[in-house]
């Protein structure tokens, strides 16, 4: 899973599993993961349509770089077991399970994903998944979700069914979701895995949207689900690094390997102690930098 672990996923983009337009254009918008829904965002009549059209894209579409991300429906539905089978069948790359509330849950997916691998001749591990967390027994069990499978890539929060799990719902300050943020960021960075923070679906709120992507970027969230492509390079301005930034972090990267030369795994760099943590944190800001195409080949920052 080492590729995965280092992929960059700041924004996660639903498209409508029964819409052929978007289904078909996904992959202009530059997301970082593109997530095809078969789940709720599909009418009940319109579920196998949906997925023998995202089936037929898999097949024929060039969606470049995007990692492919496909929300299967839950698994007390009728449409789980051919949404898995079909989804493997046509090489996914991650199964999204909605609705995650046990450790069960995860190693049933992962066991369902094992036995399609096989049953299509796909390379046995090549599919990974991940879980988004939409209640209370979720939240309360995140822990447990995010460590269930070795194919796990990460956890998401999902505020819509959760609120509403809660019996509240979703106010522009967020303080109803700072237990579950929290819980999903720990449980995810405690199982090693990424965290994604919930869709924002009022599209005409451009300052709210700025307002959350900012809060959760802050709290360290790898990125978002997304429901619209104007969301995308809103998200991508909030994880750039600024100019400063990225030419500490040369600096600093710089500095550990001359120390390094020397023997030496800490230095003293403008009279700031650099160690380990410290370059761990300058590579993110360089592969952020390098991602929003702010620096050269060699790191240097590119003047705007
Ligand atoms: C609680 C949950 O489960 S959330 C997850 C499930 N929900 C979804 O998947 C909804 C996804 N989003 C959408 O369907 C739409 O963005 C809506 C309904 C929210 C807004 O639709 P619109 O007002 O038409 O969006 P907008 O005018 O910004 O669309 C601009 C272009 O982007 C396309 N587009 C919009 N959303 C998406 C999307 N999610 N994926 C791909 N393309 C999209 C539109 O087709 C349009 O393309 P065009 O210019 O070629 O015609
Ligand atoms: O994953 C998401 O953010 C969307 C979703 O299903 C929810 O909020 O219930
Ligand atoms: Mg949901």
């Amino acid at each position: 899973m080492a590729e995965n672990e280092e992929r960059l996923r700041r924004t996660m983009m639903f498209v409508p599993g029964n819409n052929p337009a978007m289904v078909k254009d996904a992959g202009i918008y530059g997301a970082d993961s593109i997530m095809f829904d078969l789940e709720d965002s599909v009418s009940l009549p319109e579920k196998d349509a949906a997925r023998l059209l995202v089936y037929e894209a898999l097949q024929t579409q060039d969606y470049g770089d995007a990692e492919l991300v496909v929300r299967v429906n839950g698994q007390d539905t009728p449409f789980y077991d051919n949404d898995v089978k079909a989804m493997v069948k046509a090489g996914i790359d991650v199964i999204r399970l909605p609705k995650a509330e046990s450790p069960e849950m995860v190693e049933k997916l992962e066991a369902d994903i094992a036995a399609a691998e096989k049953e299509f001749g796909r390379e046995a591990g090549s599919t990974h998944l991940m879980a988004a967390i939409e209640s209370a027994k979720g939240v309360l069990r995140a822990a447990d979700i995010a460590a269930a499978s070795d194919r796990m890539i990460g956890i998401a929060l999902s505020a819509e069914d959760y609120t509403t799990d809660m019996k509240t719902h979703r106010y522009p300050d967020g303080r109803e979701l700072e237990f579950a943020r929290n819980m999903v960021l720990h449980a995810a960075r405690a199982a090693g895995v990424a965290a994604f923070d919930t869709v924002f679906t009022n599209m005409d709120d451009t300052e709210g949207f700025y307002r959350e992507t900012e809060y959760i970027h802050q709290l360290g969230f790898d990125g978002k689900s997304l429901v619209n492509p104007r969301q995308i390079p809103m998200v991508n301005k909030v994880y750039e690094p600024t100019e400063a930034e990225i030419k500490n972090a040369k600096n600093v990267i710089n500095a550990i390997q001359e120390a390094k030369l020397k023997g030496s795994g800490v230095i003293s760099m403008n009279g700031q102690m650099v160690d380990r943590p410290v370059v761990l944190r300058a590579q993110r800001v360089m592969k952020l930098a390098t991602a929003s195409h702010l620096v050269d080949e060699e790191g240097n920052y590119l003047e705007k």
